[in-house]
Order: C-alpha cells, then structure tokens, then sequence
C-alpha cells in the first residue's frame, strides 16, 4: 500500500527554466543551488517536483484537452493512425502492452511522437487538425526543458565537459534519436468487474533511456518505489512537473544516479467515480548511436547503444 507522504522533493527551477533565454545568464548561486538540489533527490529517491520550470500551463492544458479529444473518438478512427509494427509513432490501443510481464495487459492508451522517423508524419490530421501543432510545440518546449535539466545533472555529476549531455542528445526531434512524447489515456472503469486479477493501469517498471517528463492530471494513481522496497503516492502537483532518471543515466553513472521503479494503480475513489486519468510523458533518449559507457570506468555494466538498449527494451514490453 502506498503511503500518501511521497518524499520526493520540490525543486525550485526558476534559475535554469525556459524563462531564462541563455544558461550563460544564469544567476551562479542560483544554478549551484538546483544542482545540489537535484543530486540528493537523484541519488536517493530518483524522482523530482520542478516548479517555474518555464512552460506555460496553458500548453499543458491544451495537450491534454486535445488528447482527450482525440482518444474521445470512435475506436475505428483511431486505428487509421495506428503505430506500425516497423516504427514508434502513433496510436496504441488498449491490451497492447505490458509493462510487468506478471500482469494482464496494462489499462490505457497512448499516442506516440517520435518525430525523427518517417511514421511520425502519422498525426490525425484529417479527424484532428489541431492536435498536430499542439502536441509539436509541446514536444519543442519539452526538448529545450530537458536539455537545461542535462546541464543541470552534468554540474551535479561534475563532469569535466558540461556539453556532454548536449552532444550526445543532439539530434532530439531532428535526426537518429528515439526520444518520444507520448499522450497517455487511462480509460473510465465503468464496472469494477471489467478489471482483471491484478489488472492495473501501468504495471511496474524503470523508464527506459535518459530522463522522463511527466505532467499527470489531479486524478493520482502514480506510485513510485522507495529505497526501502515500498511503493509510495507520487501526488499530482498543481503546475509542477516531475522528472525522473531513467535507465541509462543509472548505467552511465555506475547506479549513482537512481532509475526507480513506478507503476499506476487504479484509486478506490476513481472505481467509484468512473472518470479518466490522462498524463504526459516526455521520454529522453541519448542519439541512437551513443555508446553507453560508465563514465567512472567501472566495468558494472556492459556498454550498450542507446538504439540496441531500447529495442532490447521494447521486445519485453510488447
Ligand atoms: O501515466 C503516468 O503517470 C506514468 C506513466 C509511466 O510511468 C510510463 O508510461 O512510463
Ligand atoms: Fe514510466
């Protein structure tokens, strides 16, 4: 059971957010100050609350009133915008995934943008014409927020070359990297009954590649696993984001910095109220080729390319 007090930290980001144009105009003290913030939440808990990161709520708003009008439309329109077996983008239907093999398929729905591949001009245009320019922009603001957190870990993790991270995410939404937006639709449980024996609406699992973004709606569900081998509440805050350490950034660090385990569980509360849970993912990868290497030197795990590990990835999760 989950406790509601989640641990995870707030973490002031006004010194490094999108307000500020060019990180050489940051404020020193303030930069040092975010970046001893985010080393003790990344090494003990792995997951963060940033406020005044410096996108508009409104954009979140948007994405998320678009999604829903599109995942809002009848099952045979949606299916023309259907992931393709040979590429990421696009549209996921209910029972295709899993991401705890020891549970029944996972209880939602997504839509997958990963601009970089030629399905990714898969978009609703013709059903939806607005949901194409609002979740892009989205995907633009979420590419320039992440790299400002990269900076951020690359200060906290003291690396020599502070563009580290930059030049090995290059090519985010442009070229040969995999890093995907995905509008994730938890459906309404109509009738306690549809749920199988541990059904949930995301099993447990690490994110994959570098970080991850996450906007979630009020209706909560997220629980993310302490040190202590407990799954605790992660509450939805109010124009916070959350940002989390993903798989790789574990490796490259030697398991310094912590990949933590989460899942989405279905609230009491919301078998009673029947209403939808929606969320944002912004899933950070390093360029396909990047060999992953623990940067400390210490042989912990093998190198791997970002592309082999993610595919190595989505063979166990579909
Ligand atoms: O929907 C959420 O709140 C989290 C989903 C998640 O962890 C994922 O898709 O990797
Ligand atoms: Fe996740």
């Amino acid at each position: 059971m989950a406790s509601s007090n989640s641990n995870i930290s707030y973490v002031d980001f006004s010194g490094l957010g999108l307000q500020i144009e060019d990180v050489s105009q940051a404020d020193p003290n303030q930069v040092q100050n975010i970046v001893e913030e985010l080393r003790t939440a990344f090494t003990t808990v792995g997951f963060v609350y940033l406020k005044n990161y410096g996108i508009p709520p409104e954009e979140i708003t948007m994405a998320l009133d678009v999604s829903r009008r599109f995942f809002t439309l009848p099952e045979s329109v949606k299916r023309k915008v259907k992931r393709p077996d040979d590429g990421n983008s696009g549209y996921v239907c209910i029972g295709l995934e899993s991401f705890n093999k020891d549970r029944p398929s996972d209880l939602r729905e997504a839509y997958n943008i990963t601009p970089c591949e030629r399905s990714a001009m898969i978009m609703p245009d013709d059903d939806l014409p607005e949901f194409r320019e609002t979740i892009m922009a989205l995907y633009d603001n979420c590419k320039k927020l992440s790299m400002r957190v990269l900076y951020a870990l690359a200060m906290a993790l003291k690396l020599e070359d502070l563009t580290f991270f930059e030049k090995n995410h290059q090519y985010i939404g442009c070229g040969p990297n995999q890093t995907t937006l995905r509008t994730l639709y938890y459906p309404p449980i109509k009738n306690a009954e549809e749920v199988m024996p541990n059904q949930v609406r995301c099993g447990e699992h690490s994110d994959y590649g570098t970080i991850t973004l996450l906007w979630q709606d009020d209706c909560g569900g997220l629980e993310v696993m302490n040190r202590h081998g407990n799954y605790v509440a992660a509450e939805p805050m109010k124009d916070a984001v959350l940002v989390n350490i993903a798989d790789l950034l574990q490796f490259w660090t030697s398991d310094e910095l912590i990949s933590a385990k989460h899942r989405v569980m279905i609230p009491a509360a919301e078998l009673r109220q029947r209403r939808i849970r929606q969320s944002l993912a912004f899933f950070v990868h390093p360029d396909d080729d990047t060999l992953v290497t623990p940067l400390n030197g210490s042989i912990k795990h093998e190198p791997i390319t970002a592309l082999q590990h993610l595919l190595n990835r989505f063979s166990e999760t579909y």
